[in-house]
């Protein structure tokens, strides 16, 4: 099986971390390599750029790839994505000049707009019976309307500041996009690709949680199930050696919490008569 990464740019370090988080720990995969085995001998990950991968994965020169949802539009392929993996969002948008006449789609009729996204581009002014001129650039986008190439563009933003201070605003949103897993149709119920998939979606499962541990009194356990939020019921275990029953019986708790509720439900769990509380990170979390 083979995984198409991007090779550089922002989405590459996301990519790799998410590969090494979900046990598929990359060999040799030195700068420059195109390709590299991981510790799974049936998964090899190839390095293309971001823009090519899905074409990749179309012509099964690859079976899956990570790549932006906008890439994925762009290519225009028939793809199946499994999974929206959050990083790499940004947006597409239509911008133009801050103090020129375009304020909206219908404005473009009859008008020029460069960019880098041309399928996804001529689309969006099809579906919005707007007659538009679309040429396509390979960079540099938000300064062809201030050299008379083009009236508006078609350009990813995020923060927003390229735009700014281009002195260009967005006219509307074509597409919201972040990186997304896909495969090609054929390919997504193979056993390789549904196991990698799901070692993916354990690491998404296991961001922003913690694992906490504790011991409590028995005869206070409804109280810490009172205080600990979310995600099902925490695990009881019994202490080897500790006395079973009566007023002194201690068990262990084991429970899953958001990171953003630790700080208060460690206090909360303290008030009921648990202690030793540890807290540690998950790597992965399979559901
Ligand atoms: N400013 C941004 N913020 C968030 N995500 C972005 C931003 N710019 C691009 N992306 C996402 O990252 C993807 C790859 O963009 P990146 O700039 O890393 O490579 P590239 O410029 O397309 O690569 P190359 O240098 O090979 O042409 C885009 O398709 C998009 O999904
Ligand atoms: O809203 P912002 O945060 O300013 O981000 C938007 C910019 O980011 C991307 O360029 P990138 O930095 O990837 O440069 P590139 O043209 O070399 O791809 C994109 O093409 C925009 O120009
Ligand atoms: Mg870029």
């Amino acid at each position: 099986m083979r995984i198409a990464v991007p090779n550089k740019g922002r989405l590459h370090d996301p990519s790799m971390d998410l590969l090494e988080r979900a046990g598929l720990h990359v060999e040799n995969g030195a700068a420059r390599k195109l390709y590299a085995e991981t510790v799974d001998p049936e998964v090899t990950v190839l390095f293309v750029r971001a823009a090519d991968i899905p074409g990749y994965v179309r012509d099964g020169a690859a079976d899956m790839g990570i790549t932006g949802l906008d890439q994925v539009r762009e290519s225009g392929h028939e793809l199946s994505e499994l999974l929206d993996l959050g990083f790499g969002k940004c947006r597409l948008v239509l911008a133009a000049p801050e103090d020129g006449e375009i304020h909206s789609v219908s404005d473009i009729e009859g008008k020029t707009v460069a960019t880098e996204f041309p399928h996804v581009t001529r689309e969006f002014f099809a579906a919005r019976e707007v007659d538009a001129d679309v040429v396509e650039v390979t960079g540099a986008t938000e300064l062809t309307p201030h050299v008379e190439m083009a009236d508006a563009i078609v350009d990813i933003t995020s923060t927003g500041t390229t735009l700014r201070v281009n002195r260009l605003a967005v006219v509307e949103e074509v597409l919201a996009s972040s990186v997304r897993v896909f495969a090609r149709p054929d390919v997504v119920d193979d056993e390789k690709v549904q196991q990698v998939t799901t070692a993916f979606d354990s690491v998404l499962a296991a961001d922003g949680k913690r694992y906490l541990m504790m011991n409590a009194p028995k005869s206070r356990l409804d109280e810490v199930r009172d205080v600990i939020p979310g995600m099902g019921g925490p695990t009881v275990m019994d202490i080897a050696g500790a006395e079973a029953d009566g007023d002194d019986a201690t068990v262990a708790v084991h429970v899953v919490v958001d990171e953003r509720k630790v700080f208060e439900t460690i206090g909360n769990l303290r008030e009921v008569g648990a202690s030793d509380i540890l807290v540690t990170e998950i790597e992965r979390l399979v559901e």
